[in-house]
């Protein structure tokens, strides 16, 4: 609808507000959007839509406003460098490997796997591991993964959020066991428990209970969707398929962990992949901004309390910015000069709220792809393709169905 509605009204126009005097703009100028999101981004703090998202993650890093973001932020930024998340390439290699042992028995039978399904519980093992460490069997306790409601429940219904509170206090039994024991850990946890901010003081209880449970959010399903979408293109476009096979086979095994964890000229092409995939198809489809004052974009008069509605989706298939926009063609990102405009691809958004993650994000579906690819072909088994299922995130909403072709120079 978005996107006819861009057709018809162009780059900036109002829509009728259900409620209230706020006007409801849809914006998707780049020039604007980056004034919104960087230049001006004082002026903004979320806007509707995050309602139901803060049902679930109360006052955690994706939803707060003001100082207490900022701190939040400033508490978490450090956890995230490269630098201390390559201690977690290692794990995310071996989850793989895991997966890569399911996906070869699946290939050996000719049955075909819902992949989205398969990677949603691998993204979320991931991200929990992260977060939890050592602990993590602590929390699995041998029994079902508590948190695979995540997984396995499309909606984010009232019913969801009483569940999803439910592990909340799992989360806070751990966080209760690990103050008692040594906090000292290198895992998200582990960090956030010794951060100190500049008055010196930590993060509350209920602080650490929201970030913890936003991280699993934010970190699982957006990767997820985004690697679901990947294979559904990669199957279905064979040459691209054997162009990132061409690349990663010229990777020896050991060189693998050296070049998945950063932009390397060597992975350009499953770069390009990944970008491809995260630009038809970005996992945060609509992200949306209140303007706390007036502010004004070119001819328009944005007043305070006015929401503000911006699609990557829309912007990434506009056509003013992008040749053939709705063919997937990764090649597009090996040119110079692409974007034309930077702010028409912000599928990890931009400014001073921009995703926390990517970096993690991006090692997680390079080291995926790389395993994978170098095993299997992927053959799309659906007979029609996955519907886009715009939720909270886009993700694939009957699955993507396919059967690997083990590789036989791997096997
Ligand atoms: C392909 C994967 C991912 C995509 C496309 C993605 C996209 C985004 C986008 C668009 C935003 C901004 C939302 C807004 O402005 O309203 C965001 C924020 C955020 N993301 Fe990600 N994300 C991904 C993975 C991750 C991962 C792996 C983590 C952590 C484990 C993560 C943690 C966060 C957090 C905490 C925020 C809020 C940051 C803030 O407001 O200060 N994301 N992400």
């Amino acid at each position: 609808m978005l996107v006819r509605w861009h057709d018809v009204y162009g780059p900036v126009y109002r829509i009728p507000a259900p409620q209230g005097n706020a006007r409801h703009w849809v914006i998707h100028e780049p020039e604007f959007v980056q004034q919104i999101m960087v230049r001006r981004a004082a002026r903004y703090a979320k806007g509707m839509g995050l309602d139901r998202v803060r049902l679930l993650l109360g006052e955690g890093i994706m939803v707060s406003e003001g100082d207490f973001w900022a701190r939040q932020r400033r508490l978490l930024q450090p956890a995230f460098k490269p630098r201390r998340l390559a201690d977690f390439n290692a794990m995310i290699a071996a989850e793989n490997a895991d997966l890569a042992q399911r996906w070869a028995e699946a290939a050996r039978i000719d049955a075909p796997v819902d992949v989205a399904a398969h990677i949603s519980e691998l993204t979320l093992v991931i991200v929990l591991k992260s977060i939890f460490g050592e602990d993590y069997p602590r929390l699995v306790d041998g029994a079902a993964n508590p948190f695979s409601l995540l997984s396995e429940e499309a909606t984010r219904d009232l019913r969801f959020a009483a569940r999803f509170h439910r592990l909340g206090r799992v989360v806070e039994s751990i966080i209760e066991a690990r103050t008692e024991s040594s906090p000292e850990r290198f895992d998200f946890l582990g960090h956030m428990l010794t951060a100190r901010g500049r008055d010196g003081t930590g993060m509350s209880r209920r602080e650490l209970v929201d970030e913890v449970m936003t991280l699993i959010v934010a970190g699982h399903e957006t990767t997820a969707s985004a690697l679901a979408w990947a294979w559904y293109e990669i199957a279905t476009h064979p040459e691209v398929c054997a162009r990132a096979q061409a690349e990663v086979d010229a990777l020896a095994e050991h060189e693998i962990a050296d070049v998945v964890d950063h932009a390397s000229d060597r992975l350009c092409f499953i770069e390009a992949v990944i970008h491809e995939t995260l630009r038809l198809y970005p996992p945060g489809w609509l992200l949306s901004r209140r303007a706390i004052q007036a502010d004004t974009l070119g001819d328009y008069e944005i007043a305070a309390d006015d929401q503000i509605f911006i699609s990557p989706y829309v912007l990434h298939r506009d056509a003013a910015y992008w040749s053939m926009p709705d063919r997937f063609r990764p090649t597009r990102f090996l040119q110079a000069g692409v974007p034309s405009q930077r702010f028409a691809y912000i599928p990890f958004a931009a400014g001073p709220r921009h995703c926390v993650g990517e970096h993690l994000a991006m090692t997680e579906m390079r080291q995926h792809l790389v395993t994978m690819l170098r095993r299997f072909t992927p053959v799309y088994a659906g007979d029609h393709p996955p519907k886009l299922e715009s939720r909270i995130n886009l993700r694939p909403g009957d699955g993507v169905p396919i059967r690997w072709r083990a590789r036989k120079e791997f096997f």
